[in-house]
């Protein structure tokens, strides 16, 4: 018999997988940020969480798995960053002495171009950056996810070992209760904890009476989380500051700086993914 056949069952593995098991290895919390349908807040939750965390010491990295749309660049005005690559690997953009920042966005010639790619070259460049961004020691990587619950932010979950929660961004909508549904089936499947739920552009204060005034209806989310027995992490008022800041640039300085509303009911998100490092 000749030895050096290998067995079938050896070439079915993945090989890619070590690698990536290697270079997260001294991530002590992996947290993955989700949305059942785009646009809902999500890269904004996932910014503001990595900045939140930083800002109370930790080491952070934010790696932006939004190929169609990467929105991180832009919301750290970082359009024309270059990307540098050592022996180490490809180092991410440093914001702060805690945070670095990965994107797809930094890949891009032009702002402009989409990216048009099929599936597997899209999986190629995600493990890519899973496998040569080079972090180093981190206590939380926060991963902003495709849009949606199909294959593709699910090629890029199933990637990612050992992850140690999710947080499900969604708007107040009554269609918000099925995405969120998906969102919760998609996170169970891939066996990933739901550290909880975030209700964004939950109404629009008004500047003149402070009430709030249900711009997308109400009582979506609620139904979700009692329905799956799963905590409403926070309730996030429309924050005209929010976009300005985003468009600007300006959120790490803008959160440095001023204690909105917006960014005080945050708090709370932040506070429940710290506590994944309790639990480790
Ligand atoms: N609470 C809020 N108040 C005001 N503007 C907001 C709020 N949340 C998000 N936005 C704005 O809504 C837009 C979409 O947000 P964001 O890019 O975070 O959504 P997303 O779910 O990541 O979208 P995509 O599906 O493209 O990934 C952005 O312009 C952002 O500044």
């Amino acid at each position: 018999m000749n030895e050096k056949v290998q067995p079938l069952e050896s070439l079915s593995k993945k090989p890619e997988e070590p690698k990536i098991v290697v270079n997260l290895r001294r991530i002590k919390s992996k947290i993955m940020v989700m949305s059942g349908k785009g646009g809902v807040g999500k890269s904004t939750v996932a910014a503001n969480l990595a900045v939140g965390l930083a800002l109370r010491g930790h080491r952070v990295g934010l790696l932006d798995c939004d190929i169609h749309g990467p929105t991180v660049p832009t919301i750290f005005g970082l359009e024309s960053a270059k990307l540098e690559v050592n022996e180490e690997g490809i180092i991410p953009i440093q914001v702060l002495p805690n945070l670095s920042i990965m994107s797809i966005g930094f890949l891009l010639e032009n702002k402009d171009s989409p990216i048009i790619w099929r599936g597997p070259a899209k999986m190629g460049a995600i493990k890519q950056f899973l496998e040569e961004v080079y972090w180093g020691a981190l206590d939380f990587l926060i991963i902003d996810l495709p849009p949606g619950t199909g294959d593709e932010p699910l090629s890029v979950a199933q990637l990612v070992p050992n992850c140690d929660g999710s947080v499900l961004v969604t708007t107040p909508q009554d269609v918000a209760l099925i995405s969120v549904r998906k969102s919760i089936t998609f996170s169970e499947k891939l066996n990933i904890p739901i550290i909880g739920l975030v209700d964004n552009m939950h109404g629009l204060i008004c500047p003149h009476c402070n009430k709030c005034i249900d711009v997308f209806g109400s009582g979506g989310v609620e139904k979700a989380a009692e329905d799956f027995n799963i905590p409403i992490l926070a309730k996030l008022p429309i924050e005209p500051k929010i976009a300005e800041m985003e468009d600007k640039g300006t959120i790490v300085q803008d959160q440095l700086k001023h204690g909105t509303e917006w960014q005080k009911n945050f708090e709370n998100v932040v506070n429940a993914v710290e506590k994944t490092l309790d639990e480790k």
